[in-house]
């Protein structure tokens, strides 16, 4: 008998199944883990945009975790959009597990996903007991408060001041290469660049990314080489989606098709 790696994440669902829980799902599955959620928001959305939102009520996201929590061995926990600062409540409630936190707060498409009670909440609340936050630039920028033109180290700094270590994701359709700004918990500093994958199809590329770190992490995997790994299948995807012509706007990352052979 084995027992596999259970992830479980706590994020909203995105009706093009590109982004949000279909992502972190497909990407649990493709890594070799098994994935359990806790929905936190309905969104009506595809490849253009995304129209209603129906955030859930912190006592139903809550409800889905005690049963998770309850019944299997969460090896770790992965975070997108929270939807509320009740919600954030309900993430802060959780210890003795590592949460990879990734701060949802617009979509690729420009529409805002968290408010400004919900970065107050991730400041105050979760990301003292995160084990790590992969914002990306706008992202980072948003938490901190900080000017748009502020250095990714000072970005990473500041949020590092908070609790988590770091990983300030650069994805740049338009640059040849693509910067992460790793900051761990020892305060060390390091970037890892990577070939830029020319394609439209990236919607997604975010959520995929932090549940690909969040398994080599639940794994035991130390960061820098999980971030590597977590990039690789991140280009892997979107290589395979580059392809692809799906949808009239940002069209899905493919979680499909992808190498499932990566050491753990
Ligand atoms: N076009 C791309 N080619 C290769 N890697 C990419 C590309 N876009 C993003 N990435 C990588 O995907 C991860 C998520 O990055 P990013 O796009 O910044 O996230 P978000 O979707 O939250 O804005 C990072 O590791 C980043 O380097
Ligand atoms: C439910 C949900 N969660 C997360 C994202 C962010 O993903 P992206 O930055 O690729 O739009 C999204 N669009 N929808």
């Amino acid at each position: 008998m084995t027992t596999p790696l259970v992830a479980l994440s706590i994020a909203g669902t995105d009706s093009g199944g590109a982004a949000g829980l279909a992502a972190d799902l497909a990407t649990f599955a493709a890594l070799g883990a098994h994935g359990a959620c806790a929905v936190t928001a309905v969104t009506a959305q595809d490849t253009t945009g995304v129209g209603r939102i129906v955030p859930l009520a912190a006592a139903d996201v809550q409800a889905q975790v005690d049963a998770v929590l309850g019944d299997l061995p969460v090896g770790v926990v992965k975070t997108g959009m929270l939807g509320s600062d009740e919600v954030a409540a309900v993430v802060a409630g959780i210890s003795g597990i590592p949460v990879v936190v990734d701060p949802v707060l617009t979509a690729t498409s420009g529409a805002q996903l968290g408010s400004d009670e919900v970065v107050a909440a991730y400041r105050e609340v979760v990301l003292p007991g995160a084990t790590v936050i992969t914002p990306n630039r706008d992202e980072a920028v948003r938490l901190t408060g900080l000017d748009p033109r502020t250095p990714a180290l000072e970005l990473a700094a500041a949020l590092h001041e908070l609790g988590p270590a770091v990983v300030l994701t650069g994805g740049d359709p338009r640059a040849a290469t693509c910067g992460d700004t790793v900051m761990e918990g020892s305060g060390a500093v390091t970037v890892l660049e990577h070939d830029t994958i020319r394609t439209c199809n990236d919607h997604g590329t975010g959520c995929t990314f932090s549940a690909a770190l969040a398994v080599h992490l639940g794994n035991g995997t130390d960061l820098l080489t999980a971030v590597h790994r977590a990039q690789a299948f991140v280009s892997a995807a979107l290589t395979t989606s580059s392809t692809w012509e799906l949808g009239r706007g940002r069209g899905p990352v493919a979680h499909i098709f992808v190498p499932t052979t990566q050491e753990n």
